[in-house]
């Protein structure tokens, strides 16, 4: 997967080069991108914002750099101008925002199938309107939120997003399970949040580990750990219970 991102602020993603991405990126399994939006002005000050039409407070960030940026990192498709006659990739426009689609861990499983994202990192009181609406004439543009708060631009929640999207990708986590049985994935664990979790040593300042999990009894462990996962989504998060199909739970569930 290649993903370009756009943003005033390149260091925000020193991360990337960290832990699971990095490697990733070592290995060519994703190819990250960074480019500082201010390449793209042409004026002494490498001006990005002004100020609001229509008045209000803050600034807005002008188009042109955006647009210039844009046709620039979109004019290098990965696998270049399409081998043997095939069309050039076209990206997938993220536009990280507080008034985006809520985004979730559908969303990530379905981005993790594109070949190439670009994500547009805006700051200020965000992007003049006509960029998205300009990028959407040439490619697909999608309005994103990580949640109902508001950041102070759209790095943190760029990050949030390649990392979620990333870890998806085939040999980036060394142990696939996981993903599967990640707790906002479509498997068995699915509207549930996970349960706690326990390593060495058996007993630590006085805590003793469950002694189911030391039992060696994979049903009751199994049983044990569903248990857990509904009790504290039943704590932490009603609204996913509510989500979950009746036929989810069983008898037991319902008496946990
Ligand atoms: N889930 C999210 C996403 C964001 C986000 C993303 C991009 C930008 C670009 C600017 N701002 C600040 C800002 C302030 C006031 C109104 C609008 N935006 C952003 C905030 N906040 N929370």
């Amino acid at each position: 997967m290649r993903i370009d991102i756009i943003t005033i602020f390149p260091d925000y993603f020193g991360p990337l080069e960290l832990s699971l991405i990095g490697k990733a990126r070592a290995s060519g399994i994703l190819d990250v991108r960074l480019h500082d939006l201010r390449s793209w002005t042409h004026d002494r000050h490498n001006t990005v914002d002004d100020t609001p039409y229509g008045g209000g407070p803050g600034m807005v960030m002008k188009p042109e750099p955006w647009g210039e940026a844009l046709d620039a990192v979109t004019a290098d498709p990965p696998g270049g101008a399409g081998q043997a006659g095939a069309a050039p990739a076209v990206p997938r426009l993220i536009l990280p925002t507080p008034s985006g689609v809520p985004f979730t861990q559908a969303h990530a499983d379905r981005l993790a199938a594109e070949p190439w994202l670009v994500f547009a990192c805006g700051r200020y009181e965000g992007i003049d309107s006509r960029v998205a609406r300009d990028a959407a004439q040439r490619m697909p543009v999608e309005e994103l939120s990580i949640g109902d708060y508001v950041l102070a631009g759209g790095e943190s929640a760029t990050l949030v997003m390649v990392e979620t999207v990333s870890r998806l990708l085939p040999g980036v986590l060394g142990n696939r399970d996981s993903v599967d049985q990640d707790s906002f994935a479509t498997g068995e664990m699915q509207h549930l949040v996970e349960g706690p979790v326990y390593t060495k040593p058996a007993v630590w300042r006085g805590h003793e580990v469950p002694p189911v999990l030391l039992s060696g009894n994979h049903g009751a462990v199994d049983r044990w750990r569903r248990d857990e996962s509904l009790r504290k989504t039943a704590r932490n998060r009603p609204d996913l219970l509510e989500r979950m199909p009746a036929e989810r739970l069983d008898r037991h569930d319902r008496e946990v």
